[in-house]
């Protein structure tokens, strides 16, 4: 059976924008475009890992506010990821690449042209139309 995996991601808004990372070379997953995160570690609660995981990618502080929606199942040939991802602000501004080629704010309306991790692609989809509701961008 395959591994499944729960991985904790985050949507960081910014002025009306999302900030999505380009995964870096030689990790799986090579030049596809994600939400920063990562794995969860056993014990971990999602929020202490979706902390640890900016911190360590970013080099940044977050606040964490609620799920975008329940966890997904996305497949992937090497294992079963169960991705939750959660609305995010930004408590610090650095922004260092140590998972990631690239960093860059988003406009939803402009989400759905990345190359994308390929599960991710309708989760993307969903998450474009929860951010049109009130207040989701602020
Ligand atoms: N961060 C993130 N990972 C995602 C998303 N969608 C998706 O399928 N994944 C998958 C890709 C990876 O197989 C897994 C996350 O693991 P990772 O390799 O980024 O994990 P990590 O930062 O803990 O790193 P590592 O030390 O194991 O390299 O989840 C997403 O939107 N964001």
């Amino acid at each position: 059976m395959k591994q499944k995996i729960k991985v904790v991601a985050a949507v960081i808004i910014a002025d009306g924008k999302v900030l999505v990372g380009q995964r870096e070379k030689g990790r799986i997953l090579e030049d596809r475009w994600e939400f920063p995160g990562g794995k969860v570690n056993s014990g971990e609660t999602l929020q202490a890992a979706l902390k640890r995981e900016i911190q360590e990618e970013l080099g940044d502080q977050l606040s964490i506010s609620e799920r975008v929606f329940e966890t997904a199942v996305i497949e992937h040939e090497f294992a079963t990821i169960e991705l939750t991802l959660f609305y995010a602000k930004l408590l610090s501004y650095n922004l260092q690449l140590h998972a990631h080629t690239k960093l860059k704010w988003v406009f939803p309306n402009e989400l759905a042209q990345l190359d994308w991790i390929p599960g991710n692609v309708p989760l993307v989809k969903r998450l474009i139309k929860n951010l049109k509701k009130e207040g989701k961008l602020r």
